[in-house]
């Protein structure tokens, strides 16, 4: 029987599949044209019919209320669902807000993706998503805070339509580079770059702060675009979330 480990965001579906202490890789899907919240569960209803699943391990940025949703329907399939959040006091780490209630479910699952992936490090976390959200991670387990900014996408659709660019189609992020010829290509490369040089100095900054070295680790939809033009010593491991969900399948499975 399969355990399925799900990250919903706000333009994607990841799922990988988890069985006898092994991943399957991570596979996206978008929403395309749906909800978000309506994209996930007839994502998850073809996940479903595709495979036996036991149990489902889900982290979403969704809302409250989609708990209670994907609660009914994993009952109504019979399927064993967790759904992640972050919680104080849990899992060594010590979480920078107040209130854990605020902290992305996601942001929560990337700090227990650092531990997973690169032991007691300190650490700072990009994740490349719709939004960007950057955490640094003391080796201790203190975390420390970060940022949130805009993704590359809403980077991009932000600026083609608040400006007379608004009949153009996306705009290209390969090859971004500081000279172009035409105004595709320009947008596409002033997003990216403007991007890549944001995370270069939060990053410079944060390490600047911190008290220890820290790894930095690049993850998310767009880390293969920004990997290449990023001048910050990083490991780019795009799937690093499905890695914080197995750490929470193998403590759960502790627990049993
Ligand atoms: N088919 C796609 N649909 C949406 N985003 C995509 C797609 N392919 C690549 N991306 C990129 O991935 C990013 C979303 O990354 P992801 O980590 O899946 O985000 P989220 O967790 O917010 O859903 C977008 O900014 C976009 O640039
Ligand atoms: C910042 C986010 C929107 C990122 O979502 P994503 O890009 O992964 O879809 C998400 O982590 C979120 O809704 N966070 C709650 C606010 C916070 O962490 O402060
Ligand atoms: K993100």
């Amino acid at each position: 029987m399969t355990t399925l480990l799900i990250d919903a965001g706000n333009s994607r579906l990841k799922w990988a599949s988890f069985s006898k202490g092994q991943r399957s890789p991570q596979q996206a899907w978008p929403y395309g044209e749906h909800l978000p919240q309506t994209g996930v569960l007839l994502h998850l209803q073809t996940l479903l019919a595709q495979q036996s699943v036991e149990r489902i391990i889900l982290v979403h940025v969704l809302g409250a209320a989609f708990t209670e949703a994907l609660e009914a329907f994993c009952a109504q399939q019979a399927v064993g669902l967790s759904v992640v959040q972050a919680q104080a006091g849990v899992y060594g780490l010590e979480l920078a807000y107040p209130n854990p209630a605020q902290f992305g479910a996601d942001r929560f699952v990337g700090l227990l993706a650092v531990r997973k992936l690169l032991g007691s490090q300190a650490a700072i976390l990009i994740d490349c998503g719709t939004a960007v959200t950057v955490d640094a991670l003391q080796a201790d387990g203190k975390h420390l805070g970060g940022v949130i900014l805009p993704g590359l996408q809403l980077l991009s659709d932000a600026l083609i339509h608040r400006t007379q660019a608004a009949h153009m189609s996306a705009t290209p992020f390969e090859q971004a580079k500081v000279f172009n010829n035409n105004t595709l290509q320009s947008m596409g490369s002033g997003c990216l770059l403007s991007l890549v040089g944001a995370l270069e100095g939060i990053g410079t900054r944060m390490q600047e702060q911190m008290t220890e070295p820290a790894q930095i680790l690049l993850c998310g939809g767009d880390t293969e675009l920004l990997t290449n033009h990023l001048r910050l010593a990083h490991l780019a491991y795009p799937e690093a979330l499905m890695e914080g969900l197995v750490y929470v399948a193998e403590q759960e499975a502790c627990k049993l």
